[in-house]
């Protein structure tokens, strides 16, 4: 289908004003509507093709590894996410890295692990959940020998077991804050090493449940404001621990159907949020974990060939407005490109592309077919293969056993 002629799901939100209420939030999403419309006026016909910028994103991303402008400096925290974001990126792309750049990552990646278990943002930095789940998933992407035995995977069980908190959810490190992320990040590390045992979920699916709220998604922690960033998480985590039917999830589907912007065809991460490429994974890449859960419940109703959501818009937003001329992508026309974006936007360009259903497949590629990307593991976001690799690496080695597993609970966090 071309851009010029894709159906849009509905109209700029002008039309849906029926009080004539002005406020901040509606001169914002007028004046992002604006800038949508002149991004794709670019695309009139006959230039109606949108064309994804395989080679300018693969320098943008290679680069990257090798050498980083000041404006990362506030990243200095995230240094395994800048490799994640990157490797994934390129993986996406379907460029392999070359062996002696893989052996770099993992070296560098072993200076980040903290010498009580998991990963810190930089070497000789405190171990934090966050970077640790970028760093597993990092060197699950390298998916060689040297990656796998960078991972200490009886050092990161007990990180796991300190952080744990008696409410069944994690801290993101020793004192620090707890949310729905941790849930997410503990299960992906601890189910891709093959270091999970029940005891150290125990709780955990309960306090996420806690965390879905009266709009039907999830929020950082009960009570809070839905977001897809935490959505996607606390929905993810509750697949790993096969527990999402937990979940109310004809409300979450509803919620997250209605974040996708019916002007700009991208989505937004909260109600009355503006649109944002990154969101194109934590929102619509819940699609593909709701149709396998509600396939799992008996829903007969299931489509075989596509996600619920409007596919075509996703991609010609993406397309069309979040790429960077010069190579990497961007939340919005007028921001400025980063690893974070260009990893997420390809991500849910690929969840976009691609239905996958009992092993039973469906394209839909929006331009040419060299627009399409290699597809992503609904879970964890990385190479599907890449993640099987992993799991019967790990899984030969067994769970590792704990020496005395009731002393470590919480000995640092009572
Ligand atoms: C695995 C892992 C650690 C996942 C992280 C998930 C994630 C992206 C969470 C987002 C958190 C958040 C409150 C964003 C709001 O940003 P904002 O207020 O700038 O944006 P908004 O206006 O779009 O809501
Ligand atoms: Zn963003």
């Amino acid at each position: 289908m071309s851009a010029a002629t894709a159906p849009r799901i509905a109209r700029s939100s002008e039309e849906f004003t029926d009080n004539g209420v002005v406020t901040l939030t509606s001169i914002e999403q007028k004046r992002i509507e604006d800038i949508i419309k002149q991004a794709c006026s670019l695309f009139e016909p006959p230039l109606s093709e949108p064309n994804l910028f395989r080679d300018r994103h693969y320098q943008y991303l290679k680069k990257g590894l090798h050498h980083l402008s000041d404006a990362y400096e506030c990243l200095d925290a995230s240094r395994p996410w800048i490799c994640y974001w990157i490797l994934h990126g390129l993986e996406l792309l379907d460029e392999p890295v070359p062996d002696s750049l893989a052996s770099d990552v993992c070296a560098f990646l072993k200076l980040c692990q903290c010498p009580d278990g998991g990963f810190g943002g930089g070497p000789g930095q405190q171990a934090h959940l966050a970077p640790t789940y970028a760093a597993v998933n990092a060197l699950c992407i390298l998916g060689t020998e040297e990656s796998y035995a960078v991972i200490d995977r009886e050092k990161l069980q007990s990180f796991l077991y300190r952080i744990k908190q008696p409410n069944g959810d994690f801290c993101m490190h020793q004192g620090g804050e707890t949310d729905v992320r941790s849930a997410y990040c503990a299960a992906s590390v601890a189910s891709l090493t093959y270091i999970m045992e029940p005891k150290l979920f125990e709780g955990t699916a309960d306090w996420v449940v806690s965390c879905q709220n009266w709009e039907g998604g999830i929020g950082g922690v009960p009570g809070m404001e839905a977001h897809g960033g935490y959505t996607f998480c606390g929905l993810a985590a509750l697949v790993i621990l096969r527990k999402e039917r937990m979940l109310d999830l004809q409300r979450l589907l509803r919620w997250v159907v209605n974040r996708q912007m019916r002007f700009e065809g991208g989505f937004q991460g909260r109600t009355n949020k503006l649109v944002d490429g990154c969101y194109s994974f934590w929102q619509a890449g819940l699609l593909p974990l709701l149709h396998r859960s509600l396939m799992n419940e008996g829903d007969q109703a299931l489509s075989e060939q596509r996600w619920m959501f409007h596919q075509e818009a996703l991609q010609e937003y993406l397309l069309m407005c979040c790429q960077h001329v010069a190579g990497g992508l961007l939340d919005k026309p007028g921001k400025a490109r980063d690893f974070y974006h260009t990893c997420y936007c390809l991500s849910g360009l690929s969840v976009a592309q691609h239905f996958c259903k009992d092993g039973l497949s469906k394209d839909t590629i929006v331009g040419k077919e060299s627009n399409a990307l290699q597809p992503t593991h609904p879970i964890y976001n990385i190479d599907p293969d890449k993640v099987a690799r992993a799991l019967v690496h790990f899984s030969k080695l067994g769970i590792p056993t704990r020496v005395c597993p009731a002393d470590e609970p919480d000995k640092l966090n009572p």
